[in-house]
């Protein structure tokens, strides 16, 4: 399987070869040269696997055996996705499942992505890929240097994922005093020498900037090798896309049936995984976009207009994880929509490159948006607290606020009679005082974080400035 650049301009390469990269060095994103396809008779082979099977059964099918062995494409899989790594199930859910499934009530459920070590969603591809980055590495005896942004819970997942692994340097941007006081903790109370958080005066929107123009330096890339971990990395939106077929194998007994996934977003990683997990002939019906105030997606999805917002426009939320007004994965599912045409791609942006927008209802790209399966809606604070309460007092379930914004607009936009299954992002500890709020009482949160916000911190304070993070990773490898 080689990789091409949704912008058209990049020799296509193997996975390897990618891994430890971002951006395509014209500026795109890759994805695989054509998605595998699962047939029904694969599907039907799936049903009786486990996590660690089906997770190999999927990515031996995007990573060739020549690039890869697949022997050992195997015992890494096998290496992360344990009961033990994937702990934090709640009572009555099985940590074997690795994403249990939690029913709420008849055709809705909760697929729990977040029982790794941080508490989120990001856990499920970062573990992964820190175990990848040091198979790879160690191969080649390469060392590098990762740059990434984060709302939140990328950069502790990716801080967990790397800590104390060799010939890696983490160098993670966050937007300075907008991420909780539990996500802050988890990422500034780390003291292993590899691990240098940089708290950026600006929004996440800024600091993903400093990534990407970081990756486009192509000198300083090379001379620093700078290696990514948002999910402009393929190897973040591949390992996410396995989950997609274990919710759906988990609620339903044959491949005649259909099921919708809800996912509340801002970068467009997570749903993006679910969408090619659907080009890949997993039988989805809808795939709900949910967002919080910060609604640029929302917006594409109802109008066709595709128009990012500066950082003035960008509001900090209780749902901070998804404070994000510039998709970095949408350009992966506008290459899909637009039938594969780098060209267009490359046209649609330089006006957003440029802090412009676009409209794909003239060239009628926007009426195929549906046959894509997409939908979408938003939530606000008020909504979010509304249905934290109501998910406790109906169901007995503490959901996080950004599970709240899924489930918010799940209800609003599902068919009743499809399989409905709600992706948990993240747990309810991550955000306190928002629970707080909305039910009065702190929630659960695991005996072994108890104190997390006591711990000493340590970070750099820094103006969003391109040139002042390049001086610091110079200052630092
Ligand atoms: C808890 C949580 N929920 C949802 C999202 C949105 O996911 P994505 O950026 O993949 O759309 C994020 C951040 O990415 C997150 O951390
Ligand atoms: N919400 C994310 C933002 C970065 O998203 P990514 O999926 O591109 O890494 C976070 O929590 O950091």
């Amino acid at each position: 399987m080689k990789y091409i650049s949704t912008r058209g301009q990049s020799p296509a390469l193997s996975f390897s070869e990618i891994l430890l990269g971002g951006l395509a060095p014209d500026g795109g994103l890759y994805l695989p040269e054509q998605y595998p396809q699962f047939s029904d008779a694969d599907l039907t082979a799936m049903r009786g696997m486990n996590y660690r099977e089906l997770a190999f059964a999927i990515l031996s099918r995007l990573v060739d055996d020549s690039d890869i062995p697949h022997s050992d494409l195997k015992a890494i899989i096998d290496k992360t996705y344990r009961a033990e790594v994937y702990g934090f199930a709640r009572a009555g859910q099985s940590a074997e499942d690795i994403t249990p499934t939690l029913k709420l009530e008849e055709n809705l459920y909760l697929l729990s992505l977040s029982n790794g070590p941080t508490l989120a969603f990001k856990d499920m591809a970062m573990q992964l890929l820190g175990n990848l980055f040091e198979y790879v590495l160690s191969k080649t005896g390469q060392t590098t240097n990762i740059l990434g942004a984060t709302s939140g819970d990328t950069g502790s997942a990716a801080e967990y994922a790397m800590r104390g692994k060799k010939g890696v340097r983490v160098f993670m941007l966050s937007p300075y005093q907008k991420m909780s006081r539990f996500q802050t903790a988890q990422m500034f109370s780390l003291q292993d020498d590899n691990i240098f958080n940089i708290a950026v005066k600006g929004v996440f929107d800024d600091a993903q900037d400093i990534v990407k123009a970081v990756s486009n330096d192509h000198d300083f890339k090379a001379q620093y090798k700078i290696g990514a971990v948002n999910s402009i990395n393929w190897g973040r939106i591949a390992a996410q896309i396995v989950y997609y077929f274990k919710g759906y194998l988990a609620v339903t007994r044959d491949n005649k049936q259909k099921v919708s996934f809800t996912v509340p977003s801002g970068n467009f990683g997570n749903v993006c995984a679910g969408h090619i997990a659907r080009m890949m002939g997993l039988p989805v019906e809808q795939l709900i976009v949910a967002t919080n105030e910060n609604d640029v997606l929302d917006e594409f999805f109802r109008t066709g207009v595709y128009a990012p917002r500066g950082a003035a426009n960008t509001y900090h939320t209780s749902s901070p994880s998804m404070d994000i007004s510039k998709a970095s994965n949408f350009e992966r599912f506008v290459f899909d929509l637009v039938g594969q045409d780098s060209a267009r791609v490359r046209e649609l942006w330089t006006a957003v490159d440029h802090g412009g927008k676009f409209d794909l209802n003239a060239d009628g790209y926007f009426d195929q948006v549906a046959d894509f399966g997409f939908v979408s809606g938003s939530s606000n604070h008020a909504d979010r607290l509304n249905t934290i309460r109501a998910s406790k007092q109906k169901y007995g379930v503490t959901i996080d606020t950004h599970t709240a914004d899924g489930l918010k607009v799940a209800l609003e936009k599902r068919d009743p009679q499809v399989p409905m299954l709600v992706l948990e992002t993240a747990l309810p500890a991550k955000f306190e005082d928002a629970i707080v709020e909305a039910l009065g009482v702190a929630p659960e949160r695991p005996a072994s974080l108890n104190g997390l916000e006591d711990l000493p911190q340590r970070s750099t304070v820094m103006d969003a400035s391109v040139d002042a993070v390049k001086a610091f990773i110079v200052a630092n490898t």
